[in-house]
Formats: structure tokens, C-alpha cells, sequence
């Protein structure tokens, strides 16, 4: 339909999908995801496993379950992307123009896993629907909020000056809990609120008032927790020997898409699969990802100063029971505990009546924030172009 739009959230395991009709409404999402792996492809409530060895190859199979389904590009209004890394200037969403696009390209080495798949995503539609505006919103922006106490490396300031510096990611994802939160929790949103997005990227940011005051990545998307491929934090001097022992590419792909989950179990970045495993070595990896999700947590907590609420997110965050479970009895200090019926189910309210911190599960929307950016701006630009 003529009004309608797509946005295209591609992650590092996934290309997520949702077409919106001109009130926002869902008409029609899907997913591939494991993509390189055992990967699926789900349009609307049909799911099917599909060989998609790589994000170009799954970008064709969505255009073409599209097309299937009727969701021809040129009869869209616009095409919405998540893009993860904007730099220090695009914290705010802009319509894609070549400028907008080298901005976007500017950022790989800062963002390899995510915003090569997001401008793949960006020159396939321009190829196949070159009239269409596009949009992209950021997932850095969210955090532009954080203090400079927060965002600064203790290295000499001319560095930050040239972009060394932390951004901070999963921004579309956490702009989108505060917005949910009402309607999920049908609470206030508290002053407090650690929101921990865990999916294949995993991360934590502290939320206060709305705004995010700290979160666990930095530089680019590799920072803080342990995640499917990446290793979180690591000592700058490990990664120093790692290059002097097996140079720059190979230590990029080691610290990139050889570690994490995947590196620790030796077996998966699926948290699926090294759940299902259950040998000493996932059970040690799984440890692992909720042991550092709450030492994190605490460093979350002092940034704000204090936490009244928990939040899940993500595949990870809101699937997981058994990973809640395991990060929340880490976190009895803070006052938090979860009902275990509750948690079975994943309920969107985890904590029993008495809990001091509340415990929530809401699910990403970063589609639909993204969406929201795009009916803003594509309404501003065609009052510009009418002028
Ligand atoms: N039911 C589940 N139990 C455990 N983990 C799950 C479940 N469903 C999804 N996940 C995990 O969620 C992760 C993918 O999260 P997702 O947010 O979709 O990824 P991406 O970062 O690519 O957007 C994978 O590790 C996957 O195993
Ligand atoms: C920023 C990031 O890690 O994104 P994702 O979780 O989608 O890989
Ligand atoms: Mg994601």
C-alpha cells in the first residue's frame, strides 16, 4: 500500500522486519535470524528453516517473501533502518542522502558486525527501489544523554576529540522500553530503571528520569558483557599481546565472531543450544554471561545511584527463563528476587508482591521506534518538498 512503511532492523545474527500501515499499526513482520548458522526465515506466521549464509542472502529471501506477500518496495512510502553506529554527529534520525551514507560507511571499522549489514540493507533497496526515501535511526543517540564523566576514556583529550570515546549501543531498543513501559507495566516509569538487553549484542544501561545515564558498551559494540561472539571487556594489554602474537585481522575476528558464548562452549553463540547442551563447559558459559551481566549491574546501579527497577529484553532477556533466574539471584543485594511461576511463563511482571526492586519483561520494539522516527521525518520532508 502507498502509505505504508518497512523498517529493517539488521543485528549481527538477524534481519528483523515489520510493515506499518499509516497509523503505525502492524501489518505484516517477520524474521531470519541465525543467519550463517541454522538459519530461519519466519514472514507473518509462516517459519522455515532457510540455508541464508550470509545477511546479502537474507536481504533477497525477505525481498522475495515480501514480494510473495504482496509488499511490493516501490509501493511503499518509505523505508525505515536501524543503524547502529552514527558517530559522534548522528544522534538524531536523519533521511539517508550520499552525505548521510558516507557518514554511515565512516563508522565500519567502529561497528564491523552491524553497520556493513545496515548499509547492505540501505544500497539494496536503493537498487531495487531507487525513488524511495529511506531513513535511518541510530542506536547510539539514546545515549547522547550520558554524562562526559561516563563517555571519556582516561586517555588524553585530544583522543576524544578524534572519536575515541564511548557511545554506548541498543539505544533504539531502550528509547523503546521507556516508551512501552506504561502500557506494559501499567505503572509510572520509576526513576531508576536497569535495562538489560540481552540478545546475540548484549548490554545493560542505566535509565535515569527517562534518560540513559551509563551503559555497558563503549567504542563500538564489543564492550561490557559477554555476548554470542564478542568477549566484552578485556584487558587493552590482552589484546596488545593478541596482536603482536597473531596479528590485527586475526585478533579482530577472534575478539569479533570467535569468543563470547561461542568461544567459551566451544559450541554455539546460540544461547539455545548451549543451554540444551548441559556439558560442564556450557554450564561454565552460561555461569559466565550471567555472572558478568551482574557485576555489571552493580557498576549500573552506582551510575544511577541505586535501583528501583529491572528490565529484560531482547531474545535472550525475554526467553531465557533459566539465565533470569540465574542474574537475578546474583542480584538479592539490590533487592531483587523474581517469582518463579511468573518467570516460567514470562510474564511481563517477574517479582512477587512483597519485591522492594520491580522485575519486568519487555520485549524490544526497536522496529516500532524506528517507525515513529520515520512518520516524523517523512511527514517534515514532504512539508519541505511542498514548500
Ligand atoms: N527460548 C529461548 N531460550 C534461550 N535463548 C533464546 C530463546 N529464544 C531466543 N534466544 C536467544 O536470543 C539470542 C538472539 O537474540 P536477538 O535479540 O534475537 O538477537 P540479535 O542481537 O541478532 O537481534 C540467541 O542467543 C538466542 O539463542
Ligand atoms: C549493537 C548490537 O550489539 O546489536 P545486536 O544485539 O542486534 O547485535
Ligand atoms: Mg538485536
Amino acid at each position: 500500500m502507498r502509505n505504508d512503511i518497512l523498517i529493517l532492523n539488521a543485528g549481527s545474527s538477524s534481519i528483523k522486519l515489520t510493515v506499518f500501515d499509516h497509523a503505525l499499526k502492524t501489518r505484516l513482520s517477520g524474521v531470519a535470524d541465525a543467519i550463517g548458522g541454522a538459519a530461519r526465515l519466519r514472514i507473518g506466521e509462516q517459519m522455515r528453516a532457510l540455508p541464508m549464509a550470509d545477511h546479502a542472502g537474507a536481504l533477497r529471501e525477505i525481498f522475495d517473501a515480501l514480494a510473495s506477500h504482496g509488499v511490493a518496495l516501490n509501493g511503499l512510502a518509505a523505508v525505515g533502518h536501524r543503524v547502529v553506529h552514527g558517530g559522534a554527529t548522528l544522534t538524531s534520525p536523519q533521511r539517508i542522502t550520499p552525505d548521510i551514507r558516507a557518514e554511515i560507511a565512516a563508522c565500519i571499522p567502529l561497528a564491523p558486525l552491524h553497520n556493513p549489514h545496515n548499509l547492505a540493507a540501505i544500497d539494496e533497496v536503493a537498487r531495487l527501489a531507487p525513488e524511495l526515501p529511506q531513513f535511518a535511526s541510530f542506536d547510539t543517540a539514546f545515549h547522547a544523554s550520558n554524562p562526559a564523566v561516563a563517555t571519556h576514556y582516561a586517555l588524553p583529550p585530544d583522543l576524544a576529540q578524534r572519536g575515541l570515546r564511548r557511545y554506548g549501543f541498543h539505544g533504539l531498543s531502550y528509547s523503546a522500553l521507556v516508551r512501552n513501559w506504561p502500557a506494559v507495566t501499567t505503572t509510572p516509569l520509576p526513576k531508576r530503571v536497569l535495562a538489560c538487553h540481552l540478545g546475540n549484542g548484549a548490554s545493560l544501561c542505566a535509565i535515569r528520569d527517562g534518560q540513559s545515564v551509563a551503559t555497558t558498551m563503549g567504542y563500538s559494540p564489543l564492550a561490557g558483557l559477554t555476548m554470542g561472539t564478542r568477549c566484552g571487556d578485556i584487558d587493552a594489554n590482552a589484546v596488545l599481546k593478541l596482536v603482536e602474537e597473531q596479528g590485527l585481522e586475526a585478533t579482530r575476528a577472534l575478539l569479533n565472531n570467535g569468543s563470547g558464548l561461542l568461544g567459551l562452549s566451544g559450541q554455539s553463540s546460540d544461547m539455545r543450544a548451549v543451554a540444551e547442551n548441559g556439558s560442564p563447559r556450557s554450564v561454565f558459559t552460561i555461569e559466565h554471561f550471567c555472572y558478568w551481566v551482574a557485576r555489571h549491574a552493580g557498576s549500573m546501579a552506582a551510575a544511577m545511584g541505586g535501583c528501583d527497577a529491572i528490565v529484560f529484553t531482547g531474545g535472550i532477556g525475554e526467553n531465557a527463563v533459566a539465565v533470569r533466574a540465574q542474574i537475578i539471584a546474583h542480584l538479592g543485594w539490590l533487592g531483587a528476587e523474581i517469582d518463579s511461576a511468573r518467570n516460567t511463563v514470562s510474564s511481563a511482571r517477574l517479582h512477587g508482591d512483597k519485591a522492594r526492586v520491580g522485575v519486568w519483561i519487555i520485549a524490544a520494539d526497536e522496529e516500532r521506534e524506528i517507525a515513529h522516527d520515520v512518520a516524523r521525518l517523512g511527514t517534515a520532508f514532504r512539508d519541505a518538498s511542498m514548500c
